[in-house]
């Protein structure tokens, strides 16, 4: 498959490890070699996320910053891969608060533009980025706390699915859920997956297949956030929830972690050229075309 090189290109390039090479975080060195100085914050920052590090507390703040609507396309799912390998790779981080600088906007999820009207070399380079994203946020040792203030439909709910724990601002305008059905496409194994490990099957399956996007409320009572909060106070909540998690030793809670998450996420390892060949053939239907296309008319009419 072409886009595998491309997309090893595009890491290679930024100097980021492949995920099998990365090594596990219980064995790392000590966080603050002694008698170095002391270096409390460090940031870097790329065209669509900014990352900035605590390194006192340990804990990052990962802000997408991608207007109109954090849309995930490629490059913004190549950045967020990137940001978090590095983060993966920092001794000095054991967490990450993810949060959104667009106002009433967590994430509008995959880029539609990326699976309208492309070739075939495109949809797989796509998808692999998708898959790629997914496999290390859902697979990162750190602690993950999505502070999801605005709206987060499919690709967006699944960036806060991935997550450890998820705040929500307590607006009843902002809605959450894997909205894919109502687009005339179906989420893959994987988001499902992920999708029932949070809200169990019955829950998962009457959302998936209405294609519901659940207001903030109604998504605490399924279960598919853990906490409301108003919006000002969001991220000294996601704070102190992170504090509570990183109270813990590090080894315990990864091994855990990995426990829980391991079937799903070895799943879609064993099974990731296959999904690429059913999402490049899925999506270079006519008719699925044509539903998308038609969705963002319908997403263009409802803006004037
Ligand atoms: C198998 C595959 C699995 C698929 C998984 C997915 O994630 S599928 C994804 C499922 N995602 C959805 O169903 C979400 C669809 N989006 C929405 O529901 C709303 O846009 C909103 C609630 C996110 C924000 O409402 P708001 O009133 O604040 O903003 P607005 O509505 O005025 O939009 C502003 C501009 O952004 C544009 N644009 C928006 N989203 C996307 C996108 N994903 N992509 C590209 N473009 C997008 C929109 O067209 C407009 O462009 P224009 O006209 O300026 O050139």
């Amino acid at each position: 498959m072409a886009a595998a090189p491309i997309l090893a290109r595009r890491i290679a390039r930024s100097g980021v490890l492949p995920l099998c090479c990365r090594p596990p975080s219980w064995d790392r060195a000590p966080r603050q070699p002694p008698g170095l100085p002391l270096a409390p914050c460090r940031a870097f920052s790329n065209n669509k996320i900014q990352v900035e590090l605590d390194e006192s507390s340990g804990v990052a703040m990962m802000k997408f910053k991608s207007p109109p609507v954090n849309s995930l396309s490629l490059d913004f799912l190549t950045e967020f891969s990137i940001s978090l390998e590095k983060l993966e790779n920092d001794r000095a981080c054991r967490g990450v608060i993810i949060t959104s600088t667009i106002p009433k906007i967590f994430s509008s999820g995959l880029d539609i533009m990326e699976m309208c009207g492309k070739n075939v070399e495109h949809y797989g380079e796509f998808w692999r980025a998708v898959q790629e994203m997914w496999l290390r946020l859902y697979g990162s040792n750190m602690v993950t706390v999505a502070a999801v203030n605005g709206s987060s439909p499919a690709g967006g709910c699944l960036i806060a699915l991935s997550c450890d724990y998820r705040i929500m601002a307590e607006n009843p305008k902002f809605s959450i859920g894997l909205n894919e059905a109502q687009l005339g496409i179906v989420a893959p194994f994987w988001f499902k997956d992920t999708f029932v490990n949070v809200v169990g099957h019955r829950i998962a399956e009457r959302s998936l297949q209405l294609g519901s996007l659940h207001p903030a409320p109604e998504a605490l009572k399924l279960g598919l956030v853990d906490e409301l909060v108003p919006e000002e106070k969001l991220l000294e909540k996601a704070s102190a929830v992170m504090a509570r998690w990183l109270a813990l030793p590090d080894h315990a809670r990864q091994l855990t972690k990995s426990m829980m998450r391991k079937a799903v996420l070895d799943h879609l390892v064993a099974h990731r050229e296959e999904d690429i060949k059913n999402f490049i053939n899925f999506i270079s239907k006519e008719s699925i075309q044509k539903s998308l296309r038609m969705y963002m008319e319908m997403l263009k009419k409802k803006k004037s």
